[in-house]
Order: C-alpha cells, then structure tokens, then sequence
C-alpha cells in the first residue's frame, strides 16, 4: 500500500520537481496537485515533461483536500504556507519547502521576511548532526533553504570540529535562474540572463540567519550571484582557520562518512554544479589558500534537487518510516 502525498504549489519549479519524485517514487501515490492561478489546468500543459500525471488537473489549494493525503508537500510562495498548515490537522504530516518555519529567533524572520513569524518546525537537514532522528519523530518539518544547503552542509563540520572559526566567514554563490521560482520577473529575461553574472541582494539575503543557525557561525557575509543556467548552486565558502595545521577535507570526509547523498570528491577534484543536475547529490571539495590561509570550502547542488524537492523527499521518507533514499538518486543527469 503506498502513501498518498499531495502538494500544494505543483505548478511552480519546486513542486514540479516535487511530482517527478512523486512518479518515480516507489512508495508515494499523488493524492492532489494544486496551484493558484494555474488551477484548473492538466499538468501536461504546466509541466510537459511530466508525462506520468499529464491528465492530473490542478486543483485549488484547498486544506481539506490536502488533509485527505498522509503527507503534505507545501512548495508555496515565502509567507503563505503558514497559513494553509495552520488549517491542516495536527497529525497530518508536513514539509514546508518555504521559510516560514525555519528561523528559532522571530527578529531574524523579521529582519528578511515580510509579515509576522509563524513559529519555528524541525529543520530538514538530516546530515546535521542528530537531525535526522528529530525529522523522523516530527510531523512538521521545514525543509531547507537552497543556498542555505549548500552553504550549511560546507561550513557546519568545521566549526563543530573546531577548525574554522565562527566569525568573518565569507560566502559567494552562485544560483541557476529556477531558484527565484517561475512567476516572470524583469531581471530574469532570458535575452538579459543569458552571457550574464549578476550580483543581487547584496549584503542582505534572506539565507543569512538559517545558515548561521545550522552551521554555527556568528559573522557571515553572503554575496548571491545569478547565473545563466537553468539550475545549480556553487557555492564557495571561506573561514579563518582556528590552528595551525588543519586537514579540512579530512574534517569534511569524517563528517559525512557513510552518507549516501554527500560525497567528498577525490583529491584535486573540484565540484561541478552540472554533476549533481537532477540528483539529491551535494559535492564538495576543500582546500587552504596559499597566501591568506583561509580555509576554502566549495559545494554544489542541484537547487531544485538537494537544494528543494529532493531534500523535502528525504525528509518525507523519514517522517513515513520509509528508506531514507527512496525515490531519490545521488546520480545526476550529463551532459
Ligand atoms: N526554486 C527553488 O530553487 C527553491 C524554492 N524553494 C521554496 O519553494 C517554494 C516554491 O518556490 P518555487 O517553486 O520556486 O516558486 P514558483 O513561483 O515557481 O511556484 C509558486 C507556486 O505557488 C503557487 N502560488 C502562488 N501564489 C500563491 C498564493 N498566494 N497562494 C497559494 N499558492 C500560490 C503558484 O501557483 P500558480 O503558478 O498556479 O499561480 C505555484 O504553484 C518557495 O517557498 C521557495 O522559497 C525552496 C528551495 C529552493
Ligand atoms: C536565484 C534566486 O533568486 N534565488 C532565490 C532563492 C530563494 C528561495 O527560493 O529560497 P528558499 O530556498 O529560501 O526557499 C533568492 O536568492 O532569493
């Protein structure tokens, strides 16, 4: 018998990578779809690349509905998912792919976010430390935030270690244009994106409080970067060495030894977001810079694959009690 999931927000980026998981999951069923605008219309015409549910119509976002599934994905725009979870029963189990519930502190959520802060749900990242038995035992969890993964899974094992210190750390990543979602916007014009870099959000992004949440540190600077490239995050993240000598990558593989999705790349060999295309994969690759001696940390996902819809199905697979990895591959797509 497999378990009946919905999600709400299917129309958009992150929940159509949401139903592709679904498709090729071995023990979900898709109970509902929902969008907003597109509601009504056949998932052939939203996502034609979903050819499983291309007669599935999209319906409303109505909580009801979504109570009647055992787990609710909820991929909808910042500041609307509390809401809607607000008016679903308590046992129904739920995965926000939104901020609404990932901040603790309620000035940090007012700092970034517009509105009042919803209340604070288990984080969704099962390689933090003791994480992934917390995510198994709650019926509410926020999924990540995409550069906050990337950035988290980079840094959060050298300041638990002792290695990097917690203060002037220095991020710059760069995100494929499906991370700011599918609604159009000016900046994301293809004739202006394409052959273009661009820095955005400078010195103030939202991700900021989540990152030094989970990872520990107390001073970051973060410099987002859009990139011409429909998904993928890189992102290269530098601390202060808090000793003399330190083997940041040897930190990085006792961290994550025996992880299925996180893979420390061989010696000399430095991640690509390319080749975690359409995986649950995070890549890394540490170094210490010759002249500064700062430590070098660079991770790459998939924004939409660890970076959204495939953390949010690791975490569902816990909640359900099924094998963390179901549904979800570590290989990517190439070329
Ligand atoms: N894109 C990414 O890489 C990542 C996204 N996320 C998070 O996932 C969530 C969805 O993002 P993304 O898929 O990129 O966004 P999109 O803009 O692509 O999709 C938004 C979805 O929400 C629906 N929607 C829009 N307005 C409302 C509303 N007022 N009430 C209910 N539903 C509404 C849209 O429906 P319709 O189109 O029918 O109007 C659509 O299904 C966001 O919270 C985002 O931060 C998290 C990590 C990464
Ligand atoms: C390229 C781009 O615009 N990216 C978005 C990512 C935000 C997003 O969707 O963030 P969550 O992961 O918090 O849900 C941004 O930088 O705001």
């Amino acid at each position: 018998m497999g378990m009946r999931v919905a999600v709400a927000g299917a129309s958009g980026y992150a929940g159509g990578e949401l139903l592709r998981l679904i498709a090729g999951h071995p023990h979900f069923e898709l109970a509902v779809a929902t969008g907003q605008s597109q509601a009504g219309s056949p998932l052939g015409a939203v996502h034609p690349h979903l050819v499983t549910y291309a007669d599935h119509v999209l319906a409303p976002t109505d909580p009801a509905a979504l109570a009647e599934a055992d787990l609710v994905f909820l991929a909808l725009p910042h500041g609307e998912s509390a809401a809607v979870a607000a008016q679903l029963p308590a046992h129904t189990k739920v995965v926000d792919l939104g901020a609404d519930h990932r901040l603790i502190d309620p000035g940090a959520w007012t700092r970034y976010y517009p509105g009042p802060h919803a209340g604070t749900w288990t984080y969704g990242l099962p390689e933090l430390p003791g994480q992934r038995a917390k995510i198994a035992e709650s019926t509410r969890v926020a999924a990540t935030g995409c550069y906050a993964v990337a950035t988290i899974l980079a840094l959060a094992p050298l300041i638990a270690a002792g290695i990097a210190s917690p203060d002037d750390v220095v991020v710059v990543a760069s995100s494929g244009t499906s991370g700011a979602g599918k609604s159009p916007k000016a900046h994301l014009l293809g004739s202006e994106v394409m052959g273009d870099l661009s820095p955005y959000k400078v010195g103030a992004h939202q991700h900021v409080p989540e990152i030094k949440q989970a990872s520990g540190a107390r001073t970051l600077s973060f410099t987002p970067v859009l990139a011409p490239m429909p998904r993928g995050i890189l992102s290269t993240v530098t601390a202060k060495p808090q000793s003399a000598a330190v083997d940041v990558r040897q930190a990085l593989l006792d961290a994550y030894a025996g992880e299925h999705f996180v893979r420390v790349l061989p010696e000399g060999r430095w991640p690509h977001t390319a080749a975690t295309f359409g995986s649950n994969a995070c890549h890394l690759q540490a170094a210490v810079d010759v002249d500064s001696g700062r430590l070098i940390v660079v991770s790459a996902i998939d924004n939409l694959g660890k970076g959204a819809a495939g953390q949010a199905v690791q975490c569902a697979n816990l909640m359900l009690g099924l094998p963390e990895s179901a549904g979800l591959s570590a290989n990517g797509v190439a070329p």
